[in-house]
This record gives C-alpha cells, structure tokens and sequence, in this order.
C-alpha cells in the first residue's frame, strides 16, 4: 500500500473543463499510461497519487480481492476535497483497476492517477490531484515497437489442443457443461516497449471495443461486464466465436452458421444464465434479449447479448463486478468445478487476463470490463493471453484456430 494512501492527508481533486481539440490517447506521456477509451472518447490517466497492489488470496474465487479494494477505496475518497466544475460520470476523483482472474493469484491493482484527461459528448476535462499546475498531456509521438521475437507460452500448440480434448472429454462424462481454457504467447523487443503504439493501432483497429491499458495490462476487450451511471447499470455478454470472412458472401455464411449453431448457442446461453443468476439478487430490473445479436469485430465475430439493469439502492459498483466475476465467458458452468478444470488443465496463471478491469468514481459510476484480447506488457516483454469456451461440441483443432484469431488483435498492434 503506498504511503499515500495510509495517511490521513486531505487530497486535493481539481478538475476543469478542457478545450475539446486533442484525440485522447495523444495526450498521453510514454512511463505508465493508463488508458479506458472507445471511439474517441473516456478516460487517461498518468503518474500515481495513491496505489494499492493486492497478495495472493487463500481463496480462489472468493471477493477477497474486492473486498478489499473497496475498502481502501472508502478510505481514500473520505479524504478527498474535491473542486469539479464539470460533474460528469469520470469527473472528480478517479481510479484504474485490474483485477487477478483468480484470486489466488496476487496482483490486483488500484490507481489513482496524479492526473487524468476525459472527453465524453463534445465535452473535455483534466482532473489534478494535489497538483492543479499540472500540465495537461501532450505526449509526443509513440516509438514503433521494433523486431519482435516470438516464443511460445505455457503449452505448445500441440499440448494445448490435447488439454481442449481433455476437457471435452470431461463435459461428454458429465462432470461440467463448459470451460474457457485459455493459452498464452510471449513476445520480446528490442527495447522497452511504448504502450501508446499497441493502444492507438488497437483504438483504430477495434473502434468497437474498449481500448485499455492498466498497470502493464493492454488490450482491446469487446467484453463489457458492466457500465454504471447511478443506479443504471448495462452489461454485453459475449460468446460463440467465428472468424471473419475474406469476401462478404464468406463472411454473411460464417455469421449465419453462428447464428444458428446448437452448440455456440449453448455455450452462449451458459454465459447469460450465469449473468442472470449473479446479478438478479442485486437488481430490481435485469432485462436479457431473448436471443443473441451478431457482433462484428476486425478478427472475429460473436454472439453478443446486451444487457439492461437497474442496481438496487446500496448495491455497490465492486459488489456488482465481485457478484459477476467470474462469468461463464471466461470460467465456465458451474464455476468452481470450471475453475478447478482450468487449474488442471490450463499449465498456467491467467494473472489479471480474463479479470475485470476498468475505471471508477467516488460516486461509483464506471465502466468494467473484461481484460480480453491483450497482452501483460513489462518492459521489452509482452505476454498474450487468448481463450475459448469449450462445450460438448467442441473440436481442439477450431478451437486453436479460434485462438490464433483472438491472438491477432494484439499481435497486429505490437508489429511495425
Ligand atoms: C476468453 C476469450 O473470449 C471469450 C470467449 C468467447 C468464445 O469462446 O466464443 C467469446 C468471447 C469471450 O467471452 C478471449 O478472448 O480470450
């Protein structure tokens, strides 16, 4: 816990509106960015006013870890003094969080930044913390990546698809209905990598994903697991996966065999049950469409289903991302047998892949998401993250393909 945040000091929060003429990853220095941002508009970040890294929990999936985070974000805003003439969601005080997929794994991360940049309709501002003569960012140009070199991760391609047919036999004997096993890649640069040159070719490439970067953690997740502003909440489940096509005839028949397949349809009904039953205790309204819609991204196409909720008064932003957390779209059905099958089976630590990240105010209002389509950046090294729901009707083969796709996003934004 840094100094900062165990003292009882007054934090001083400034924040004021900003001529709306930058494009907000630009404004961006290159040492730590932090980033939330879709279609030009949400929220930077930079430099650190208070930090919490959380251990290890004993317990896998239990809140420990947002339980916590929550209590010493209680702590914080008490002492915040806040001056904000704009009043928007984002405005005054904001924090940055990623979250461990598995709370065994230590290394959930809370930041509230020194300074932090926002743009929503038409609309810009700076928040300043104990520094209101900060300069606004204007960062300079990103350096280009450099020659990557490339090698595998945990499980070679091979021992992969043999871990998807493992588990596919263990949803054929009965003992679970589905499992996101996940696989990883590891790439290394010639020097430090610039996390502004994945971060604006990942907002170019995916406009409709969210476009983050968290403490090293950089991606762009198509995953919304929850939006709040007061007590209305929204959520985008996501699950059944095709490639896009290379001509519109091949693409309309990939989305039409989505549409109408059994076993993406299950796997994606999994993910929306799993969602109804976390979140109806919290909600007054929790309306679900009936069936999926088509989401289409760059590399890939899903099953999407957008969600509407009304928070029950004293519900918080972190009791609601704690209730989610794990969904069915990145642990499985049920839970804790899926977790122990990926414990098993997987040959790695998930880290905060698949874990919520996002940002939030001291009114709760936020926007979580899942860290999707990213890779762990720590100096030269990037390590990417890619999954798949496995079902009964699952084949290793399509499911690899399936992750080499999820692999693009990423892989593209660190090349020249
Ligand atoms: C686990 C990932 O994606 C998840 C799995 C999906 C699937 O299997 O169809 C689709 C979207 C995500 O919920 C990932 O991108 O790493």
């Amino acid at each position: 816990m840094s100094p900062a945040a165990a003292s009882r000091e007054p934090l001083l929060v400034r924040t004021v509106e900003l001529p709306d003429d930058h494009a907000l990853l630009d404004r961006l220095p290159d040492s730590a960015p932090l980033a939330w941002s879709r279609r030009g508009e949400g929220l930077v970040a930079w430099g650190r006013a208070a930090r919490l890294e959380l251990p290890a929990e004993d317990e896998r999936s239990g809140g420990g870890r947002f339980a916590a985070a929550a209590e010493w974000l209680g702590s914080l805003f008490s002492r915040v003094e806040a001056h904000d003439e704009v009043e928007l969601p984002g405005t005054g005080p904001v924090v940055f969080g990623s979250f461990t997929f598995d709370g065994r794994d230590p290394g959930s991360t809370v930041v509230l930044p020194r300074v932090v940049v926002g743009r929503r309709a038409g609309r810009a501002w700076m928040t300043t913390v104990d520094d209101a003569s900060a300069p606004v960012g204007a960062g300079g140009p990103a350096r280009p990546v450099g020659g990557l070199r490339w090698s595998p991760g945990a499980l070679g391609a091979g021992e992969w698809t043999g871990a998807v047919a493992a588990a596919v036999d263990r949803i054929r004997a009965g003992d679970l209905a589905k499992v996101v096993l996940a696989r990883d890649a590891v790439a290394e640069a010639p020097g430090p990598i610039d996390i502004r040159t994945p971060l604006a070719r990942l907002a170019r490439d995916y406009p409709d994903c969210y476009t983050y970067s968290v403490a090293g953690l950089t991606g762009a997740t198509p995953e919304l697991l929850l939006r709040r502003a007061g007590e209305r909440m929204e959520s985008l489940v996501l699950a059944g996966t095709r490639p896009r096509g290379g001509t519109p005839e091949e693409d309309a028949a990939l989305a039409a065999t989505l549409l109408a397949s059994v076993k993406d349809t299950e796997e994606h009904a999994y993910a929306t049950e799993s969602l109804r039953a976390a979140l109806g205790p919290l909600c007054g309204e929790l309306v679900l469409p009936e069936r999926p819609e088509l989401l289409r991204l760059a590399n890939v196409q899903h099953l999407a289903s957008p969600v509407r909720a009304t928070l029950r008064p004293g519900v918080s932003t972190l009791d609601a991302v704690a209730a989610l957390h794990p969904t069915a779209a990145v642990g499985g059905t049920p839970t804790p047998l899926a977790m122990d099958v990926i414990g098993e089976l997987e040959g790695m630590r998930r880290g905060r892949y698949a874990g919520p990240v996002g940002w939030m105010d001291a009114d709760g209002n936020g926007e979580w998401g899942i860290a999707l389509r990213c890779a762990q950046i720590d100096g030269a090294r990037a390590r990417l993250f890619a999954g798949c729901g496995i079902v009964a009707g699952s084949d290793p083969e399509a499911e690899l393909a399936e992750s080499e796709s999820k692999f693009g996003a990423m892989r593209a934004a660190l090349l020249d």
